[in-house]
């Protein structure tokens, strides 16, 4: 053991250049925060949350990122996709081999369509569900696996944000998430100060992040600092970035690179996807590897990479952009795509047999034969975090919907504010027309279709682009393994619950007493109960078709039937013991019938003096409360029975849309 330990360590001297000055700079210990404030005054961030990381020289007797950094290698590694529909697999990435070591700046760098993306996110553990690796991934001769969450950052090509949140709160919710339980809270807030000052984010700390053309308040590269600074609040070991310079002027991309160039001086590993990067970019890049078609044209130093391709024909001009030159030789040239193809391959099949293929492969089989001796029996690194509990999680996730929904005004303001002026002129209508009189009846129900009506359409409607909304966030943090999809279906519910409770209330308050329904405490009692009942119960089901369908005109193309089903069985317009065979099953399902009968029975129970038109024997005439509700065939004892129905309906199509959404999220 400890001779190959010797020889890996004169193989690493040899691999890439610069290594001397890189293992001397590793040695040197760099403090994360300078100017978070005296060390006598200020608690100190714990070494585990330090960037403080002193290198020492690669040991194989432990698996240890964090002291000795991390080195990535991967032997023949091949990634499918499924293109779906009986199409079969498609490869996208073909035998690749390669390694990064800790200090390197790595581009990872091809042509449009070239693999970039897919080999990325496989390294770091993040490929799409369904997609299928073949090959060896190892990080300190450790296969990679869920842990990379923990030891990596990700920064993507598209930030997502909460766009109604601060950058400090954003910093703050995700550092709860992601930090070691142990962490103080000051620790917390000095880390936080401290990210927010190497991102220049300092001054714009209470910024709302805004989301769309129209209410962005953070410049792209804003956003993608933060982006950045949440990446390494856990101070990972290894950072993949996907065209982090994308949509950035020349100035804010020339900053971030250097930010990361800084930061792998430090000891960090980064893996970087880039789209044809300045000349003065691109000289930040100690590492390049370059794809064409899934394939590796080449790995090392951008310098040999033009050696490389100058020996095969292809010289740079004086004065041109060598990233450019690289990935304008490797792109497919329209018009001449098979000639382009060829000769991108032919320079992938010469790499293949190259000397700095050679050596790169030393160094990945001697990792790769390190680890297969190697023992690591006790994963202390890995072992000792202890993430946030689950009720905490739960907090986290329900405090940050909760606080979306109050800053955004399209969720609740405005339909808060449609509602109570709904009420306002229902009961402006039908004020006095609820008299104990043949026509005061039919005013009373009527009353009563539109409490149950206004509580199930509109708001069943306007939960139906919640899920879909905040899905890409949702997948993207579910996976990064920071909650599950229950925590984030329940605190979604539970944010919106206090509305849905108390404007229902507001609805019934305003309406009951403007229309003049039967004065009685448990008669208001009891519609009231039902109407919040009924927003509550068509939500759920909003709930349920927009985690069921992908799109929202594709659940309002399902949703719109099942209305008028519900509508239909609501008992008004049909007496329901005269409904077909065929559809008599669909009244269980109403929840419109249910709490029909339930309002209909608290309006109408014990009433004894109900007026008939004139003397007229011939005319039909409800005398008491008991006809009214015989000619609707509902029954007194049903009462609480309708409301334990709604409440059962309710907490079913709630089940299936969870179930709905941890499925989607098991797909993508
Ligand atoms: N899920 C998928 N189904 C089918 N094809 C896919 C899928 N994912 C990726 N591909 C294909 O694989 C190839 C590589 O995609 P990838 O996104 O990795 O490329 P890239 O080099 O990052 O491209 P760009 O620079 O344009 O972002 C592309 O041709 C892409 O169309």
């Amino acid at each position: 053991m400890s001779s190959d330990s010797s020889d890996s360590r004169q193989l690493l001297a040899d691999v890439p250049q610069q290594q001397e000055k890189e293992q001397h700079e590793l040695q040197v210990v760099v403090s994360r925060g300078s100017g978070t404030g005296s060390a006598d005054t200020t608690p100190k961030l714990s070494k585990r949350n330090s960037s403080e990381r002193s290198l020492p020289l690669r040991s194989y007797s432990k698996w240890s990122p964090t002291e000795q950094g991390a080195t990535l290698v991967w032997r023949d590694l091949c990634v499918y996709t499924n293109v779906g529909s009986g199409r079969g697999m498609k490869r996208i990435i073909n035998n690749s081999t390669g390694a990064v070591q800790p200090g390197s700046l790595m581009a990872l760098m091809g042509a449009s369509g070239s693999g970039k993306t897919t080999l990325m996110s496989t390294l770091a553990y993040r490929q799409p569900a369904g997609t299928v690796v073949q090959g060896d991934i190892l990080i300190n001769g450790r296969r990679v696996g869920p842990f990379m969450h923990r030891i990596s950052g990700y920064v993507y090509q598209d930030d997502l944000f909460i766009g109604a949140l601060t950058v400090l709160e954003h910093l703050n919710f995700m550092a709860n998430l992601r930090l070691d339980r142990r962490i103080s809270g000051e620790e917390r807030r000095l880390i936080i100060k401290d990210l927010l000052e190497r991102t220049g984010l300092l001054s714009t700390s209470h910024t709302r992040i805004g989301s769309g053309d129209d209410e962005k308040v953070l410049s792209g590269g804003e956003r993608k600092r933060l982006a950045f600074a949440v990446e390494l609040l856990n101070n990972p070991v290894i950072l993949f970035c996907d065209e982090p310079t994308t949509g950035l002027d020349s100035y804010s991309a020339q900053q971030l690179v250097a930010t990361l160039h800084e930061l792998a001086q430090k000891g960090t590993t980064i893996l970087c996807t880039i789209h044809q990067p300045s000349s003065q970019l691109f000289d930040n890049f100690n590492n390049v590897m370059l794809l064409a078609d899934g394939r590796v044209a080449f790995t090392g130093s951008p310098q040999h990479a033009l050696n490389f391709f100058a020996d095969h024909g292809y010289y740079c001009p004086e004065a041109y952009n060598p990233a450019d030159f690289l990935i304008g030789v490797l792109a497919t040239d329209p018009g001449y795509e098979q000639a382009s193809q060829r000769s991108a391959q032919h320079l992938c099949d010469q790499f293949a047999v190259s000397s700095a293929a050679k050596q790169r492969d030393m160094l990945v089989n001697l990792e790769i034969h390190m680890a297969q001796s190697g023992n690591y029996p006790y994963d202390k690194e890995l072992d000792s975090f202890r993430s946030v509990p689950w009720y905490k999680r739960f907090y986290i996730v329900w405090l940050r919907a909760t606080l979306t929904m109050l800053r955004d005004p399209t969720i609740q303001w405005m339909r808060f504010i449609q509602k109570m002026a709904i009420a306002f002129i229902v009961g402006a209508c039908l004020a006095g027309t609820t008299e104990l009189t043949q026509l005061g009846v039919q005013a009373v129900q009527g009353t009563i279709f539109i409490m149950i009506a206004e509580n199930t359409f509109h708001p069943m409607y306007s939960v139906l682009n919640v899920f879909p909304l905040g899905f890409p966030l949702f997948m993207r943090e579910t996976r990064s393994g920071l909650y599950s999809t229950a925590h984030y279906y329940v605190a979604n519910i539970l944010a919106m619950l206090p509305g849905m409770i108390v404007e229902p209330l507001l609805f019934v308050a305003i309406t009951y007493w403007m229309t003049g329904l039967r004065a009685d405490l448990y008669a208001f009692g009891i519609t009231a109960t039902c109407v919040v009942l009924v927003l509550n119960v068509a939500s759920a089901c909003g709930c349920f078709f927009s985690t069921a369908f992908n799109s929202v005109p594709l659940a309002m193309a399902y949703v719109v039937p099942l209305d008028y089903i519900i509508m239909i069985t609501s008992g008004i317009f049909i007496k329901i013991s005269s409904l077909s065979v065929a559809f008599s099953w669909t009244q269980f399902l109403s929840w419109m019938l249910y709490a029909n009968e339930a309002m209909t029975i608290a309006q109408w129970s014990g009433v004894q003096n109900i007026t008939c038109f004139g003397e007229s024997a011939d005319l039909p005439c409800f005398h008491t409360g008991q006809d009214v509700l015989d000619k609707y065939g509902f029954n007194e004892a049903n009462i609480y029975r309708n409301m334990l129905a709604i409440l059962g309906i309710y907490f079913g199509f709630h089940l299936l849309g969870y179930y709905f959404l941890w499925r989607r999220a098991r797909k993508m």
